[in-house]
This record gives structure tokens, sequence and C-alpha cells, in this order.
């Protein structure tokens, strides 16, 4: 669009140049344009000859703008300029002509003031000149020639006022006048002579400006055809070049086609090859296969031959075998006879033997029910011995037990007390183990004063005694219940003394306290005793005594929440109401319920502070028993206590704390209670006042404390000389409860 715009703009920028005002020396310049216009169009016509000039559509459209418009230096114009142009040439031709005629008329008009008739003969004879003018003549006749009319017509101008003054005062004057007027006459005449060449003048350029103009015509006309065919072939040039696009395109897809034709042939060349190769090994192996082949049956030839005769060897051999096998038949029939006989012999022998075990197994059967029997006799006895036994080592024992110094007490600044162990012979011969605390202290004098005490127990455990040692002492206390006694092992000591290390121990099958112990050791025996007769059922308690109140720790809930009461029936049995009693079938379900008892004293822990070294726990294990065999029946209960720590008020940390200090009442009042019991039991006063009453734990403890009980106390024992004043105060309890002698242990059995 833009270079149609181009290409007409000098075209159009030509007319302005030819109507421009310019003097007379504007008509050669016409002329020579003119003579230069048909040089263009041939120009023209060359290039339009040659289409596909190698410029080329731009260089044309340049070439054409240049040669049109190298005479022009106008604005451009906008699109559309041309049709309007084409139009214009008669208006744009009126304009000089009407000034021409003006011009004229001012002539005419001087010529008719000065009253002369004559003088508008060459005006009006002009007339039609101009008129042919108005229609045809070109726009060179514009101001130019009024310029040049109004020099030329100026004298007459100059001349007219002469005229008048000569017309005014001089018609009547003279001659001179006359010859004046024919002077003018003749100049006027000759000045119509030079219009008149003019006139042609402008006549002949009107119609140079004519043709000018119908071959400006034609060149637009042809410049629009050379346009319209440039279009066309701008538009054939961008198909084409559309189609080589495509061309193009096409064929490097087909040269990739052929490349990869020409890669997969190659490949299909090299696998060729190769199978090529393969085959020529092959090939090769197989020549030398087939001469391995030939050097094989020319061997085999020879071995063939070679066994052909070793063959013959062998069936000559064969024969002679076959003569020995026969004779050998012959000698086995002879033998299986033989046999025949030996196998008869020997069913008599088996059934013999038969007979023989029959008869043995039935005095092994007889001999086994003589030793059951006596097994049984001898069980009843061993229960009495058994019971004798602990009669004689007293009814209520005690055993103290140091622990060992844990590693973070290893480094304690007052270091470990003075402790020493009386030589396990003595402690064999006497029954008694003895213990001696060393305590050094400042006397009056300032020297140092050393004070050894000595104590003995039924038994005592080193630092280094183990639970499966403590146990071993302990577990005929155990095989008592299932021989129907009440037995009651408590510990006691200050806190962390290790008393429920003793009694619940750790996790392991090595650290196991002497609950699990007892209970593993009380249903293996009960399996022992199946064998015997005894059939046993067991079921579980866990009560905690925290400030003289009981909780059941095998309730439900978290929390027990529930009021227990000691409740002693007529026959003088004690029960607990509202507490959860487990019934229990295997070892493992102990260890459930220890789990149970410890998460609730956790949880009590939580609520209401650290408690479990303030409360006393009691597991107990009720065990029934019966033996149709012998027609008896036990009832009897193991209790296993850990006591709360034993520390007196002024070292229990209590200070202030109102509740620490309510704690330590209870614990205190309810050990000494349980002193008092033991100590009115070993006074001998059966039948007399026992305190049970004034402890929760005495009462809860009552029939296991009765004489009719076996009862046990572990003192355990700190080894820190930081707690050498308790470990003494323990130490002394525990001689009180040992000097005690409770009556004789009741069996509980009823036929
Ligand atoms: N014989 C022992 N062998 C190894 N470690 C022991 C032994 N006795 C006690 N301990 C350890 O000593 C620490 C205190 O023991 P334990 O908790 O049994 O004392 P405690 O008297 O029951 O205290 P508390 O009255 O606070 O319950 C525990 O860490 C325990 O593991």
């Amino acid at each position: 669009m833009s270079q149609e715009q181009h290409t007409t703009a000098p075209a159009t920028s030509r007319l302005p140049r030819l109507q421009s005002p310019s003097s007379k020396r504007s008509i050669p310049t016409l002329s020579s344009t003119m003579s230069t216009l048909p040089l263009l169009t041939a120009n023209n016509a060359n290039k339009r000859k040659t289409p596909s000039s190698p410029a080329g559509p731009a260089a044309k459209r340049q070439a054409s703008a240049s040669s049109l418009g190298k005479s022009t230096s106008g604005p451009k114009k906008p699109p559309g300029f041309i049709p309007t142009t084409t139009r214009k040439p008669s208006g744009t031709l009126s304009r000089p002509t009407s000034s021409l005629s003006t011009s004229t008329r001012r002539a005419g008009s001087a010529s008719s003031n000065s009253g002369v008739a004559t003088l508008t003969g060459p005006t009006t004879r002009s007339k039609p000149t101009t008129t042919t003018a108005r229609q045809s003549r070109p726009p060179v006749a514009g101001p130019s020639t009024r310029s040049t009319l109004g020099r030329s017509v100026g004298p007459t101008r100059g001349i007219s006022p002469g005229l008048g003054a000569a017309a005014l005062g001089g018609i009547g004057s003279g001659v001179a006048s006359v010859e004046q007027f024919k002077s003018h006459d003749g100049r006027l005449h000759n000045v119509e002579k030079m219009v008149g060449g003019f006139k042609d003048l402008l006549d002949r350029e009107g119609q140079k400006i004519n043709s000018l103009q119908t071959q400006h015509a034609d060149l637009q006309a042809l410049l629009f055809s050379t346009q319209n065919t440039e279009r066309e072939a701008r538009r054939d040039l961008s198909t084409a070049s559309e189609e080589i696009a495509a061309l193009r395109s096409a064929h490097a897809r087909e040269v990739d086609d052929l490349e990869r034709a020409i890669a997969r042939k190659d490949r299909e060349k090299r696998g060729i090859e190769e199978e090529l190769r393969d085959s020529r090994d092959e090939l090769g192996r197989e020549r030398e296969m087939v001469r391995e082949l030939k050097l094989q049956v020319a061997q085999q030839s020879t071995q063939h031959l070679t066994l052909t005769a070793q063959l013959t060897a062998a069936q000559s051999q064969l024969t002679l075998l076959q003569s020995e096998v026969e004779r050998a038949t012959l000698s086995v029939s002879g033998m299986k006879a033989e046999v025949e006989i030996g196998r008869q012999e020997a069913k008599k022998a088996e059934e013999r033997a038969e007979q023989k075990v029959r008869e043995a197994e039935d005095e092994r059967d007889r001999r086994i029910a003589e030793i059951e029997l006596e097994l049984r006799e001898a069980e009843t006895i061993r229960r009495k011995l058994h019971n004798q036994v602990q009669e004689l080592k007293g009814n209520i024992r005690v055993f103290a037990r140091v622990r060992p110094a844990l590693a973070h007490e290893v480094d304690a600044p007052d270091g470990l007390a003075d402790i020493a162990y009386g030589d396990e012979r003595t402690a064999q011969e006497t029954g008694q183990g003895q213990i001696i605390v060393s305590n050094k202290s400042e006397s009056a004098m300032g020297g140092v004063r050393e004070q050894v005490n000595s104590f003995a127990f039924d038994k005592i455990f080193s630092p280094k005694a183990g639970q499966k040692e403590v146990f071993e002492e302990i577990s005929m206390l155990a095989q008592s219940v299932l021989d129907g006694y009440n037995v009651c092992i408590f510990a006691y000591g200050q806190t962390g003394s290790g008393k429920s290390w003793t009694m619940e121990g750790g996790q392991n099958e090595e650290d196991a306290g002497m609950i699990p112990r007892a209970i593993d050791m009380i249903f293996a025996a009960s399996k022992g005793l199946k064998d015997r007769g005894w059939k046993y059922q067991m079921e579980g308690q866990f009560l905690e005594v925290y400030n003289e109140v009981i909780n059941d720790l095998l309730g439900s809930g978290q929390f027990d929440t529930k009021k227990h009461e000691i409740k002693h029936d007529k026959d003088g049995k004690m029960t607990v109401t509202e507490v959860v009693s487990v019934p229990l079938s295997n070892p493992r379900q102990v260890s459930t319920l220890l789990d149970r008892a410890r998460s609730r004293r956790a949880v009590a822990a939580t609520l209401m502070n650290e408690r479990s070294s303030r409360s006393h726990s009691v597991f107990t294990l009720k065990v029934r028993g019966v033996n149709p065999l012998t027609d008896e029946k036990c009832e009897a209960m193991l209790n296993l206590v850990d006591l709360a720590g034993s520390e007196r008020l002024a070292s229990s940390g209590a200070g202030e704390n109102k509740d620490r200090l309510k704690e330590t009442i209870n614990i205190n009042r309810s050990l000494s209670a349980l002193a008092d019991v033991i100590g009115a039991l070993g006074q001998g006063t059966q039948g007399g006042h026992v305190p049970y009453r004034n402890s929760t734990l005495t009462r809860l403890l009552q029939t296991s404390l009765s004489g009719s009980s076996k009862t046990l106390m572990l003192c355990n024992l700190s080894p820190l000389a930081a707690h050498l004043s308790e470990t003494l105060c323990s130490l002394r309890f525990a001689t009180k409860v040992n000097s005690t002698c409770v009556g004789s242990a009741k069996k509980q059995i009823s036929k």
C-alpha cells in the first residue's frame, strides 16, 4: 500500500510543477519536461518488458519513482490524489484564464473610460481565445501570463491618462493630436499583433499541455497496470516462495528419510557382515569338529575292535558263571529251608519274650503304685518335717540385707558405712548370721570414740547377694503356703534401702524380686503336687495403705475412689470389702497384675506427689487346695508386704510440709503398731491382748501375724555412712522382732 503511495506521488507532483508561477522562461522548461516524458515512457516500457529484472519489484518501483519524480520535489500526496488531480485540469486551467480575462477587461474598461470604442475591438477579439483557453489551456497561462500582459499592456495603461487628457483637451485643438492618435493606433496595432503572437504561442502551449495530459493519463494507466502487474508478480512470487519452502521442507524430509534409510541399511549391512563373520567362524568350528569327529570315529573303531574281543572273552566267562549260579541256586534252596525252621523258632522265642515283658510291666506298675503311695506318705512326712523345721527356726524370722552402693553413691561425700559380716561357716554352725556396724564419733574428751554394734539374725545378705540367693532362703516359706500355712513376708527399712527392689525386683529374669519368684515357685510346686492328687486354685489382691486408708491397686479406673473396710467373720477369717481379687492360672498373669498395680501407683504418685515410699503395699496370694486322693483340703494366704520408709520424723524431710508430716506420723504409727503387735506376741501373750487394731496395717496383717502363721521380716539396709543412724534404728527394730517367739504355726487343713 505504501509502495503504491510512493509510486503515485511523483506522478501527481508533476502537475503543480507545470502550474508553478514562473516567468516567461517557464515555457522552455515545460518543453524540456515534455521532451523528457517520451523517454520516461520508453524506459517504463523497457522495464515492463523485463519484469524479472534481477533488481526485483522493489528496484523497479524505485526506478519508476525516481524517473517519474526526478524533476519533482513536491510534497507527497495522500492516497486517492490521482483521480482528483486527473479530474481537476479544466478547473485549474480556468483560473489563469479568468485572470487573463480580468486583465483584458481592465484594459477594456480603461479604453471604455477613455471613451474610445475601437479599443474594445481587440479586447472583444481576444474573448473567444480566452474562452477556448478556459476550456483547454493549461495552467501555464496563469499569473505569469497576467504579469506578461500587464507588462506588455503597461505602456498602454501609462498612455491612457495621456490619451484621456489629450481627448479631454485636444479634440478640438489641433492636428498634432490626430498624429499622436495615429502613432498610438500604430503602436496599439503592434501590440495587438504581439498579443496575437502570444495567443498562438499559448494555443500551441495549450495543445502541448493537452498532449502532455493525455500522455500523463496514459502514463497513469500504464502505472496502474504496472502496479497491478507488480502486485500479481508479488503474489506469484510469494506463492512461489511458499511452494519453494514447502518443496524445501519436503526435500528436507525426503533427505531425512533417505538418511535414516541409509543408516538402517548400514546397520543391516553391519548385521549381515557380523552374521557372515559368525557363519565363517562357525564354519571353521564345524570343520574343526568334523576333523575331530573323524579322529574320534577312527579311535572308536579301534575301541570297537578291542571291545568285541573283550565281549567274546566275557561271554565265555558268563557261561562259566551261569553254571556256578545254578549250583548256588541249589544250595540257596537248602538254606531257605533252614531259615524257615529258624524263623519258627524265633517266633516262639518272641512270644516268650512278650510274655516276660508283660509280666515285667505289671510288676513295674505295681511298684509305681507302691512308690506313689510311699511318696504320698513321704510327702505327708515331709510336710510335717518341713513344718517342724520351720517351727524350730521360729515362726517369725528376720533376714537383713544390705544393698550395694549405686553408681552415683560410690563417690558420696561421707562414703560408705563401716559394715562387716560374720563368716559363713559360723553362720551355718550357729544358724545365725552376724552383721557388725561400726560407728565412729567424737568423745567428750575430743578423741575418736568407736562404737561397734553387732547384730545377729537368721540370715545376713551382704551387697553381693543376688535376688536368687535371697529367694533360696525364702522358698521354703513359699512352699509352706501350698502346705496350708499362712505366710507373711514384709520388707522393712528406710526409704531407698532396697525394699521394692527386694520384693518386686527389676525387669529381667535375674533381677526378679521375691513376689514374682514366690509366685513362680508356688505355681511350679502346685504342678508337682498335681501328681500326688492336689489341685489348687489361686487368686491375687494388691492393696496399698496410705495415711491409714486402703486403696485397691487392681481396682477399675485410674484411681481408687472406693472406701474399703477390714472385716472379720465369725470364724475369724479376715476380708477387705470392695477389693478386686484376680483369679490366677499361670505366673504370667501375676506379672501383668504387678504391672497394673505399678501403673496405678504411678498415677496416684502424679496426682498426690510421690508416695510409693510413703505407703505400705500388700500383695496377697490366696491359695485353695483339694486332694481327692487323700480327701484333704487347705486354704492359706501369702502376704508380701513392702513397708513404707521407716525413717524418723527428723530425717524424713517433712519440715513444715503438713502433708509430709501427716504421712510420716501415720507411717511411724503403723510401724510402731507393728512392733507392738510383734512385741505382744513375743511376750507370750497368747490369749491376751494383742494390739492389732492400733493401725490399718496390723489389722490387715492380723491373720498373717497371729500365732498360726509364718512370718519373715527382711530388714533392708543402706550401705551409706550418711544413713548410718537410720541403719542402726532398722537393725534395732529387726532385733526386737527377731527375739519374738510367736507360738506354733498351725496348718490350715480341714478333712
Ligand atoms: N540389691 C540391690 N541390687 C541392686 N540395686 C539395688 C538393690 N537394692 C536396691 N537397689 C537400687 O536402689 C535403689 C533404691 O531401691 P528401692 O527403690 O528398692 O528402695 P526402697 O526402700 O523400696 O525405697 P522406697 O521406700 O522409696 O520405695 C533403686 O534404684 C534400686 O534399683
